[in-house]
This record gives structure tokens, C-alpha cells and sequence, in this order.
């Protein structure tokens, strides 16, 4: 028997922050696909438009908004029952006018905190995650002594940068280092051991546990964790692993060469962003790459970049 494919549609949404930094959802109307549900607003490219003048136009016929600019946050390729879609999240950087439902529809702002009680298109998972997430992720070195950790901690912005322990995930001061991040608001991943987490346990206020390639291997379900759950993935099944499990991030390398790793071949920026792009999972590019990648990595499908040196300046 053969099966009828269901249509397929490309789609832009938008992620608009305010300046406290609610973000904007509107409500889809009842008759609608995925009807009665908030939802990024937005809708489908029409044939031969760039992806950034498909949302200005869909926000202004749905919002109002004037003169929206925007650049590439999150792609997220879903297949639906009746419908396959691929949805590009766009951040909307600037715009004139105050948003509001010009078809009728609910519009509000809702922070953060408030994103994962409100119901969305299930397609939309792994974009509520990743807009929670740092672009920036600094990964704390091995060499650093623990007053170097403490100092370049307090000079890391915690609304861009989030902090992965690595090694110091098991050294005896990791809980003053925790405090310390407490006090500045920073983001904190963990390393597993095993997949039963990290031994000893997790304390209160860890946000992110990350399992490294061995770990990612040794997994058969997600970890038992609170928190979000990612893994370092160098190669297309670990992400294919990591996706099966349901997991929250992925961290993609090496993209460039590093001088840590030169027996490691790179996978460069082409073949990385053709392995992140409409994944169910937020990933960050690493590997020979900085802050100022940010861009590229976010037109390569990446919602970060994360590495060690260049994180600490
Ligand atoms: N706008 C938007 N659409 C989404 C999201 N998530 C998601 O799965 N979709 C799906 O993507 C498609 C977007 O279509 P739409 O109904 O917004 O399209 P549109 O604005 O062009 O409307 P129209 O068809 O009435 O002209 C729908 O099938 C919807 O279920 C989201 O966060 N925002
Ligand atoms: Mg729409």
C-alpha cells in the first residue's frame, strides 16, 4: 500500500522581546490548524520571498508591526499528522508601531518563567527550550586556578553567557564556584558520569546537565533530571542519539580546527549547520569559534557558540 505524502509548507515565526523581556504570542484561532493555541506569530512564505521579508509582511498584516527587521534564531523541520512543516524562528531586532491582533485574534506578553505552562503547536517545543538559553556558552578551563574561575565569573554577562563546570564539575571548590554563579545569575551545566547523572547528585539551582560522548553512548533513556539535558555530538548518529532521547541541546564539534584537538578533522561550518538545521534540539556551535561567530552560527542553525579561551576575555 502506498501513502499519500502530506503537503509540505515552509514557514517564518517570530520571537519578539520586549524591552523587559516578555516576548509576544498571539493566539490561534479555533478553526485553524493547531487551532486554540499560542504561537510565535507568523505564518507561510509565499513563493520567491526571502524568509526576512515573509515576517515583516506576515507582521504586519497580523500585528500591525511596521518595518520589522529580523535575523535567523531557530529552524525546526516537524512532521504533523496531516502536514509537514518547516518552521524558521526568527528574532525581530527592530520594528515600528505596538503589536496587536489585527484579525481578531489574542495577543499578550508573557515572561520566560511563564512560557512552559502555556500551550503550543507541538512542533514548538525546542523553541520554547532555546529561547531560555544563553547565546554564549563559556566553558570553564582545567588550568584556571580557583580565583581565576571566581574573577572571570563575575565579569561574564549572564543575560549572554552561560557557564559549563567540565572539570570542575567534581573539584572540591565546585560548590563556592556554585555560590558564585548563584550570586551573579549565570546559567550552569554540569558533567554527567554516567547516566545516572553526576555522583554525589545535583545541587539545587543546576540548570543544564551535559553528557559527553561516552555518556551520550551509554544512555538508553534521558537522564533523570530537572533540568536541561545536552551532549557533546561529533558526529550524525550522536545527534541522531541525542534527538531519539529527547534532549534539550547539543554541543557540535569541532567546527573549525582547535589546537586542543588536532587529530580531530574539522566538520566546517557547511556540513555543522546542514547537521543543526531543523533539529528538535538547540545546538551550539564549538570548536575553533568565538563570540563574534554568533551570526554565522545562527545562519548556520545554531542558537550559540560555546568554547573555552575565546569566552574568558
Ligand atoms: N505562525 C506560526 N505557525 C506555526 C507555529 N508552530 C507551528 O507548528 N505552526 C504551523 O505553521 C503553519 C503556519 O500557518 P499560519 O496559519 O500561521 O499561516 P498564515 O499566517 O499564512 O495563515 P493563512 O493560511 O490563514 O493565510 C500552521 O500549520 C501552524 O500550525 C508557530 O509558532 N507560529
Ligand atoms: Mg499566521
Amino acid at each position: 500500500m502506498t501513502t499519500e505524502p502530506t503537503p509540505a509548507i515552509t514557514v517564518v515565526a517570530a520571537i519578539i522581546r520586549g524591552e523587559d523581556g516578555r516576548i509576544c504570542l498571539s493566539k490561534r484561532p479555533d478553526n485553524k490548524h493547531q487551532g486554540g493555541r499560542w504561537e510565535f506569530p507568523g505564518g507561510k512564505v509565499e513563493g520567491g520571498e526571502r524568509l526576512s521579508d515573509a515576517l515583516a509582511r506576515e507582521l504586519h498584516e497580523e500585528l500591525g508591526m511596521e518595518d520589522s527587521l529580523s535575523s535567523p534564531f531557530m529552524t525546526i523541520a516537524h512532521q504533523y499528522p496531516d502536514l509537514h512543516v518547516t518552521l524558521h524562528f526568527r528574532d525581530v531586532t527592530a520594528w515600528r508601531g505596538v503589536p496587536e491582533g489585527r484579525e481578531g485574534q489574542q495577543v499578550e506578553w508573557f515572561t520566560l518563567e511563564q512560557l512552559p505552562g502555556l500551550t503550543f503547536p507541538a512542533a514548538n517545543q525546542p523553541v520554547v527550550t532555546a529561547i531560555t538559553l544563553p547565546p554564549l556558552l563559556a566553558i570553564a578551563p582545567d588550568a584556571f586556578s580557583l580565583e581565576q574561575l571566581l574573577d572571570g565569573i563575575k565579569r561574564l554577562d549572564p543575560l549572554r553567557t552561560g557557564l559549563y563546570l567540565r572539570s570542575w564539575t567534581h573539584h572540591p571548590a565546585r560548590d563556592t564556584v556554585l555560590e558564585a554563579c548563584a550570586a551573579e545569575g549565570l546559567k550552569v551545566w554540569l558533567r554527567a558520569d554516567s547516566p545516572q547523572g553526576v555522583a554525589g547528585g545535583i545541587p539545587e539551582g543546576v540548570f543544564g546537565l551535559h553528557l559527553p560522548g561516552t555518556v551520550l553512548a551509554d544512555c538508553d533513556a534521558r537522564p533523570d533530571f530537572g533540568g536541561l539535558v545536552s551532549a557533546a555530538c561529533h558526529d550524525q548518529q550522536a545527534l541522531d542519539k541525542a534527538v531519539s532521547l529527547g534532549l534539550d541541546s547539543a554541543l557540535l564539534s569541532p567546527v573549525n580546527p582547535t589546537a586542543t584537538h588536532p587529530d580531530q578533522s574539522a566538520l566546517g561550518w557547511e556540513k555543522a549547520g546542514q547537521w543543526a538545521t531543523g533539529l528538535p534540539l538547540a545546538c551550539y556551535m564549538l570548536g575553533g569559534v568565538g563570540p563574534e561567530d554568533i551570526s554565522r552560527a545562527r545562519e548556520h542553525g545554531a542558537v550559540g557558540v560555546a568554547g573555552i579561551r575565546a569566552f574568558w576575555s
